[in-house]
């Protein structure tokens, strides 16, 4: 069936905000974050986190470096009332971090809700009601001023209640939930009208949390409503205004971060953006996308596997393969020119790094988020030379020379094509190894003899070197000893002799691998037969001469 009742949805409102400032705006520094894991997040879940696996997650979330967590509706169940007296009992909550705990304004669970937090040292009761349009006529049938009553009663009972609990200092914090749903004016009429019940001031600042509880419009929308929420609050010294969205659209992100360009001061999000539905905003890639514009998130991401595990044990939840900043893919390139570009990036980098990061298609380094370059390039059948030869440099330490790499790289396309699959890296080496250090048909080097005149091999007079070899070629062996300006002009000039072929070394390189005792030498040839076909070959061996002629017998034998 075609997609054609588009007519029954309507177009949402824009604001009419005229001056707006937030496009001009820059985020510089760290909103006051909230995370919201172990409360929306769970109650999305198909199986909501155990006592155990919140206690879990809250520990990894005091190790990011939240100050403000969201810890559960203790009037929802069992499991996250004990879960708050646990956390009250045996002293888990470090002096810096303050809970926070929801609850709808209804009596009985707000009662409830103070019940859980006897004893606390610091926490912000989090208390809501649903304010939207929608809401007020097909859930509640309530007209604005009864549901303004709601929230109103729910502020002075949690005034009263927070006023009794001696020894604890709580804080308020209220949502008029679905706002995105919400008339602005009436909106700010409620939370103007809790900001009375409570009492906030600029002593006693309450936070009022503006959720996009489902997300219903293209951010700068969003933004607009902040901006015009803001300019409009009466006592804003008295408030920290929070935002709370969530990821209908796919648009969460860019929402909060529009929304803080817009005048909020906080954020509410969750781990890789679990949470109703679509979820909430991504609080990792939030952070990390200040982190790449230069500003410190004060959250530290830098064990992003562990943080993705624990995430993983604790909600059964999967992180996307192409998750931002976290899934395992985002760090790699198959297709070939993106493998060039990061393969010259990093080169660049190595060879003068000013500290600032700039590699082609990578935004961030991945080592700040604790990833290894391992996997950076994977070869499949979209990769190209500069992919194969950053994987035979970065996991083998070959330096494939430049002139070489159109020939390995069309090697390695061939089999992938022919295999349809991806190679991993030692079967790239494996693969090069096996067509380019050919060494035994049809020629394969028997002996090899090498002396300099004055055994001074840094030499290179023409003629110093003299080479004596013995070469198989079928079941015929032949010898010959030749003198040359070095071991491979000597080795060339003796062979093309005894041979018959013609052939000259066009371009050579070497290096070596590995340290110490198991240095070994890697040297690359290119021939050019006098018909002009050309072949390369590879040596390898732990003197460096051999492995030269090892290097032309294979470009000779691939011929
Ligand atoms: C956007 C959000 O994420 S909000 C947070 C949502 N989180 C949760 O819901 C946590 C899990 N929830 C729960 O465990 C339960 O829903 C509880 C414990 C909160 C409430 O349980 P119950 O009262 O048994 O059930 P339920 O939620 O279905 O109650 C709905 C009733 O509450 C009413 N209600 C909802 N909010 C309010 C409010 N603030 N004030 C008065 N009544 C309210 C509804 O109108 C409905 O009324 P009705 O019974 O007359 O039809
Ligand atoms: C309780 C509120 C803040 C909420 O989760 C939402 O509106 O999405
Ligand atoms: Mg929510």
């Amino acid at each position: 069936m075609a997609m054609t009742n588009s007519s029954k949805y309507t177009a949402y409102p824009a604001v009419g905000l005229s001056g707006r400032t937030w496009p001009d705006q820059r985020i510089s520094s760290a909103p006051v974050w909230c995370s919201i894991d172990l409360r929306d997040g769970n109650q999305a879940l198909p199986v909501p986190m155990s006592v155990d696996e919140k206690l879990e997650m809250f520990r990894l979330l005091v190790d990011i470096g939240f100050k403000e967590i969201e810890v559960g509706f203790p009037a929802a169940s069992a499991v996250e009332y004990q879960f708050v007296r646990k956390l009250i009992d045996e002293d888990l909550i470090p002096r810096d971090v303050t809970i926070q705990v929801l609850t709808q304004a209804r009596e009985h669970l707000v009662r409830r809700t103070f019940d859980s937090l006897e004893g606390v040292r610091n926490a912000i009761v989090h208390l809501y009601n649903s304010t939207s349009t929608v809401q007020r006529d097909v859930v509640f049938r309530k007209n604005r001023e009864e549901i303004k009553a709601i929230a109103i009663d729910g502020a002075r009972l949690v005034r009263e209640l927070a006023d009794a609990a001696e020894g604890s200092a709580i804080r308020f914090q209220y949502s008029p939930e679905s706002f995105t749903g919400t008339e602005l004016d009436y909106a700010l009429e409620v939370c103007h009208a809790v900001m009375g019940a409570w009492g906030a001031d600029e002593s006693d600042r309450m936070i009022i949390n503006l959720p996009s509880t489902v997300e219903m419009s293209t951010p700068n929308v969003f933004a607009d409503r902040i901006e015009w929420f803001c300019r409009n609050l009466e006592h804003r010294e008295a408030a920290i205004v929070s935002v709370h969205t969530h990821n209908d659209r796919g648009t969460a992100v860019a929402s909060a971060e529009l929304a803080l360009m817009a005048g909020a001061d906080r954020v509410e999000g969750a781990l890789f953006g679990n949470g109703e539905r679509c979820g909430n905003l991504d609080i990792v890639t939030m952070a990390l996308n200040m982190y790449t514009q230069g500003v410190d998130p004060e959250l530290d991401f830098s064990h992003l596997s562990h943080t993705i595990d624990v995430y993983r044990d604790c909600t059964r939840m999967p992180v996307h393969p192409r998750h931002p900043y976290a899934g395992e893919l985002v760090y790699t390139a198959f297709s070939g020119s993106h493998q060039d570009a990061i393969n010259k990036g990093m080169k660049a980098l190595a060879d003068h790094d000013d500290g600032v990061w700039n590699v082609p298609y990578l935004p961030i380094d991945p080592k700040d988020v604790g990833f290894s370059y391992k996997a950076i390039v994977r070869i499949n059948s979209q990769s190209g030379k500069g992919g194969v030869a950053y994987v035979m440099e970065s996991a083998f330490g070959y330096q494939i020379p430049r002139w070489m790499q159109p020939d390995v790289g069309k090697v390695v396309q061939n089999v992938v094509d022919e295999e349809g699959r991806e190679l991993s890296p030692d079967e790239v080496r494996d693969l090069f190894v096996r067509e380019y250090v050919r060494l035994q048909e049809p020629y394969a080097l028997k002996k090899c003899h090498i002396t300099w005149e004055d055994e001074d091999p840094d030499r290179n007079d023409e003629e110093a070197t003299t080479i004596t070899t013995a070469v198989q070629k079928g079941s015929h062996e032949f010898g010959f000893t030749a003198r040359g300006n070095g071991p491979v002009d000597a080795f060339v000039k003796g062979f093309i002799r005894d041979s018959g072929l013609e052939f000259t070394v066009s371009d050579y390189a070497e290096h070596a691998i590995g340290h110490s005792a198991d240095t070994l030498a890697v040297a690359y040839v290119k021939i050019t037969t006098s018909a002009g076909t050309v072949s390369f070959g590879a040596g390898i061996d732990s003197n460096i001469s051999l492995a030269s002629i090892k290097a032309v017998l294979s470009a000779v034998n691939r011929l």
